[in-house]
């Protein structure tokens, strides 16, 4: 079974991009068979793992997206890129923004990249999906594709409006598209340990979304050599294998697969109930 999940949050700046390249990389180092996709037009998760215009990127999710639109058939792993790392990536780019303005009047508008990511996801275990600083029509695509939603953000802002907003989304996309929607949990990143932001951000969450609102464990630290990745090419893991971001990285990758498992314990223990 694939586990499709969407790394959204519409504020910009929050480490999507980097959870994407470190959750993913840290999936592959456990074993598992992942592919990344970049659906966002600022392409920074494509820039991040070292893959630059014009280079091999002839064929992105734009192209894909576009044919799926006007449904023309296309090979099933056309313009997947490999990481030496052990990742798959689906590269985005600028087009992607021109792809957003055509979805509005397309029929199915919600599932085009669902059907893209239904037509390559059984070779992997982990697809993650890297989303725009924006509740657009991508997003909602992202949402509509995903099995479950990881939401990081920056220890020291008070989400509180733009949480609502895009808790609501979720819900909505949930409520119309895509019923089995889960909401994994939020991820505090770039967590200054000299301040204590990162625990009033959890309880203000809790209070705030109620006590089912998972907070993850862990807390990516905020790290130089963190935000130095992003212009090498390579995941945090390799950049700095000994820091404390690596680590928490490596611990984060943990707690995502055992949610995975928690949850199949869950089902099983519902069957055999109904039994
Ligand atoms: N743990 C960290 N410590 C310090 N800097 C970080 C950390 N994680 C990410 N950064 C840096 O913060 C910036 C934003 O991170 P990132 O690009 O992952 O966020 P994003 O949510 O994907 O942004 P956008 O909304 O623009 O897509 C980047 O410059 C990144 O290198
Ligand atoms: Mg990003």
């Amino acid at each position: 079974m694939t586990k499709v999940i969407a790394l959204a949050n519409q504020k910009g700046g929050v480490g999507k991009t980097t959870t994407a390249v470190n959750l993913g990389i840290g999936l592959a180092a456990d074993g598992k068979k992942v592919l990344l996709v970049d659906a966002d037009a600022q392409g920074n998760l494509t820039d991040s793992l070292g893959f630059h215009e014009p280079d091999n990127l002839s064929v992105s999710l734009a192209t894909l997206l576009a044919k799926t639109m006007l449904e023309e058939s296309y090979e099933a792993r056309e313009g997947i890129l490999h990481h030496h790392e052990g990742v798959d990536l689906m590269p985005g780019n600028i087009e992607l923004s021109a792809v957003e303005v055509s979805l509005v009047n397309t029929m199915s508008r919600e599932t085009i990249l669902r059907s893209y990511i239904d037509s390559v996801k059984a070779d992997y275990d982990y697809v993650l999906i890297d989303c725009m600083p924006s509740l657009g029509m991508l997003t909602i695509n992202a949402l509509a594709a995903a099995d479950s939603v990881i939401i990081p953000v920056q220890a020291h802002y008070l989400p509180a409006k733009g949480m609502t907003q895009l808790l609501q989304t979720i819900a909505r996309v949930r409520r119309q598209i895509n019923p089995k929607l889960v909401l994994d949990g939020v991820l505090l990143t770039m967590v200054d340990s000299r301040t204590k932001f990162a625990k009033d951000i959890s309880f203000i969450l809790r209070r705030d979304y109620g006590d089912k609102l998972r907070v993850f464990n862990t807390e990516i630290p905020l790290s130089v050599r963190a935000a130095e990745t992003s212009a090498k090419g390579k995941s945090i893991y390799v950049h700095d294998p000994d820091g404390k971001a690596a680590e928490a990285y490596a611990a984060f990758t943990k707690e995502v697969q055992s949610i995975g498992s928690e949850r199949r314990h869950a089902r099983q223990h519902q069957t055999d109930h109904s039994r």
